[in-house]
């Protein structure tokens, strides 16, 4: 592992979805001052390198790359596939723009629980359960992820394999609050 935690850590958001539950396009949103997919960007902005899987044109984040879903419409599983293959060889911070309240300090806990062997890093919320999309992904996981995109699995909770992760308990649950509709946004219009 290398002595700066972020050096081969490629920052990705994730915002190709629907935000169907939501009613229009949640990334876009304003809560406290900041919209949801910069809410979701800054935490991350210590990342070498950045990327929003989206399509391309729909968002704007000074220091971030749009890269297209390699199989658009499929889901975060999906998405992940293509943050792997476009983010170089290292590990990939990997969240979604319904995630608004993660902060520099939840990454850097979960980047400083990297071990060798350990191809995923998930926190557990307050019921212990562990969360997929605000986790660490290897890019050795590539063909993994493919192959389960392949045989026509779409959850992202399999990406990786349950003996090479490790789950971060501990982290403050409201760290963790996730955005489905518009209740989930206490104050906005
Ligand atoms: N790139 C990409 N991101 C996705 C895709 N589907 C969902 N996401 C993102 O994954 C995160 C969590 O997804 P959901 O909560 O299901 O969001 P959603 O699909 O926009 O919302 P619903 O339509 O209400 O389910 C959000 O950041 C979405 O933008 C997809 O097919 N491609
Ligand atoms: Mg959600």
């Amino acid at each position: 592992m290398t002595r700066e935690p972020w050096a081969d850590v490629t920052g990705v958001v994730t915002a190709g979805g629907r935000s169907s539950r939501f009613g229009s396009d949640k990334a876009l949103v304003t809560w406290q001052g900041r919209t949801l997919l910069d809410r979701a960007c800054t935490p991350l902005d210590h990342a070498a390198t950045r990327l929003i899987i989206a399509p391309e044109g729909r968002y704007q984040m000074p220091g971030w790359r749009v890269t297209p879903d390699t199989r658009p419409g499929e889901g975060p599983l999906a998405a992940l596939e293509a943050a792997l293959h476009a983010a170089p060889d290292g590990w990939v911070a990997f969240t979604g723009v319904d995630l608004p309240c993660l902060t520099r300090d939840y990454w850097d806990t979960l980047l400083a629980a990297r071990a060798p062997g350990v191809l995923g890093v998930q926190a557990l919320d307050g019921l212990r359960r562990p969360q997929p999309l605000a986790a660490l992904y290897h890019t050795s996981l590539r063909a993994h992820v493919t192959d389960l995109l392949d045989m026509g699995e779409r959850r992202l909770r399999f990406a990786v394999l349950a003996g090479q992760v490790r789950h971060v308990p501990g982290l403050d649950p409201a760290l963790l609050r996730n955005v489905n509709t518009p209740a989930d946004l206490p104050g906005t219009r």
